[in-house]
């Protein structure tokens, strides 16, 4: 048909939705997989999303420590996340941190193009690798790096501008402790019918994500809970190999992310993975009559996860006895 070039899934997402969003141009049909009439099971009024303050987990006195520790349990158990305060990091970090993402983001093509990655790539900057046939893309660029241990790290892929980039992810990673993969997400602003993220749960331990604008969506009983901005706050999110360690005492939530209408959205994820070729699987307490085994001993869970992910599907269903 004269005037519709129909791109391949290979093409698009060789293409940066930045790029897209700059010069005006509707989302291709790939990136369309919402009718737009899920809003009403959205609460995104208010949100429940479990708030605890980790500073009360250890200086304080007993019966304050014994409220909020029961607080934390009963989050992870229904929710498999929780927006923690008092974590440790000032705001101030955290602001400085989403400030070198946006500078990064903010540049040139060009210049963010000298660490781009192709699209069967993890790590670097462009979109997640080609899913498989079928499965609608996502409205989002994203700069991936391994972070931990350190000789895994790639620094040819860490930007060199802003030139404190280096230098705040290096702080950041210190800080966060053994956290490792850091990836920095940037939604690009469009309406209700395109997805940021689609549903899923993550393959990690766990996560920890901050953002600088809404978009984070939490689902739990069936129904999205919209993770509230808050600056202070980091979203603390189980993975399924949490819940697999935990005998499925502990969540691991499906969640996704809505582009946002009026601004473009900068996140900022890092992931807690066991380490490839670990055995992960229940611990031994968490097993027995009471509670039967409900998860099997696996390795390399990860690779598992996104091959699944890859087919719009969860993975944890492979690990179960
Ligand atoms: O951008 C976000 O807030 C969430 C990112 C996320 O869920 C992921 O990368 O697994
Ligand atoms: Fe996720």
């Amino acid at each position: 048909m004269a005037g519709v070039s129909v791109l391949s899934a290979e093409e698009l997402l060789s293409k940066r939705v930045q790029e897209m969003v700059l010069n005006g141009e509707e989302p291709p049909q790939l990136y369309i997989c919402r009718d737009g009439d899920d809003t009403e099971d959205d609460s995104t009024l208010i949100s429940p999303i479990p708030i605890i303050d980790m500073s009360l987990l250890s200086c304080s006195t007993r019966s304050t420590y014994e409220e909020e520790l029961q607080k934390l349990k009963s989050a992870l158990c229904s929710w498999g996340c929780f927006q923690a305060i008092g974590h440790g990091t000032p705001t101030s970090f955290l602001d400085k941190i989403r400030q070198v993402a946006r500078e990064f983001f903010g540049q040139p093509m060009e210049e963010k193009k000298k660490i781009s990655k192709t699209v069967v790539d993890f790590e670097g900057y462009g979109a997640d690798p080609v899913p498989e046939e079928g499965q609608p893309l996502d409205w989002s660029d994203r700069l991936f790096l391994d972070v931990y241990p350190e000789d895994r790290r790639k620094y040819k892929l860490w930007p060199e501008n802003p030139n404190s980039f280096r230098e705040v992810l290096e702080e950041y990673t210190e800080k966060a402790e053994n956290a490792d993969r850091a990836h920095f997400q940037s939604h690009g602003e469009r309406p209700d019918l395109v997805l940021g993220l689609k549903p899923h749960a993550d393959g990690s331990g766990y996560t920890l994500i901050f953002q600088d604008e809404e978009g984070l969506q939490v689902q739990n009983n069936g129904k999205w809970f919209t993770v509230p901005k808050n600056p202070e706050a980091v979203l603390i999110l189980m993975g399924d190999q949490m819940e697999i360690m935990t005998n499925g005492i502990f969540r691991s939530p499906v969640h996704r992310v809505l582009s946002n209408s009026e601004r473009d959205r900068i996140s900022v994820a890092m992931f807690y993975t066991p380490e490839a070729g670990k055995e992960i699987g229940p611990e031994d307490g968490l097993v027995g009559e009471e509670r039967p085994r409900i998860f099997k001993k696996v390795k390399d869970y990860a690779d598992t996860h996104w091959e699944y992910y890859q087919r719009g599907m969860r993975a944890l269903h492979t690990a179960t006895v």
